[in-house]
């Protein structure tokens, strides 16, 4: 069984890095996500996020950082680690810290997010992330027992816009509030300036994917800034 992660000392004010394949694409290869987490971390990440259970396995294989890991299920809706099962899977393939949907919807299994932690919490040594969506999110999040709160979610849901950066009024409101579990800052951070802009909002740790590791996004940014 993984080892249990005692305290986040590691990863406090560090880079994370997610490095993530969409289904269809060439990269979407368990052992090309190693390697590009590999890659991560000779930069300085201090920790890895990854999709699929293989893609855990690998990644746990080739670096030493916690990993962070899912599985997603589908493409809306609940499709972030949307049951029990689909946590306890990922904490089987070893990830430190399973992140699952955090937001107050209905989940596909029935059970409550509180009912979902606890059942990670007492059959494995896994830690649980709790992806966001908006402050109420989060306060719940905290208060179904979540090690830490991401804002993955933040304009994915019905709750707020999808703000051209990160959500940083988001960030700070959720910092402020001193919940209690660490609050990372994740989704559509494209810059370094807005990772040190999370970072300033309060964030205890931030997590970029896109900007680092899906070069098919990348070179269309790059592209579109020529034909513009
Ligand atoms: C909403 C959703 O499905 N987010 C996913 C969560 O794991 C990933 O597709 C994102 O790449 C990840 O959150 C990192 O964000 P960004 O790639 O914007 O830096």
């Amino acid at each position: 069984m993984t080892l249990k992660l005692t305290n986040f000392d590691a990863l406090a004010g560090q880079l994370v890095v997610s490095a993530q394949a969409y289904p269809g694409e060439p990269m979407r290869d368990p052992r090309t996500m190693a390697q590009v987490a590999a890659s991560a971390v000779t930069g300085g990440a201090a920790a890895i996020r990854v999709q699929g259970i293989a893609d855990i396995q690998f990644t746990r294989a080739a670096v030493e950082v916690p990993v962070i890991g899912l599985w997603k299920d589908g493409h809306d809706g609940v499709f972030i680690t949307p049951t029990l099962r689909h946590a306890l899977a990922c904490a089987s393939a070893g990830a430190h810290i399973v992140a699952i949907d955090g937001t107050r919807r209905p989940r596909p299994d029935g059970l409550s997010l509180e009912e979902t932690i606890a059942g990670v919490h007492s059959n494995s040594n896994s830690l649980v992330m709790a992806d966001c969506g908006s402050f109420e999110d989060a306060v719940a999040a905290a208060e179904a027992g979540a090690d830490l709160i991401g804002t993955t979610l933040a304009g994915y849901t019905d709750d707020r816009p999808k703000t051209d950066g990160p959500d940083l009024e988001l960030i700070a409101q959720i910092a402020a509030a001193n919940l209690g579990a660490p609050l990372i800052a994740e989704g559509r951070i494209h810059s370094p300036a807005q990772a040190r802009a999370a970072m300033d909002a309060g964030a205890f740790a931030v997590v970029v994917g896109t900007a680092i590791t899906h070069p098919s996004s990348i070179t269309g940014w790059f592209k579109a800034a020529l034909d513009a």
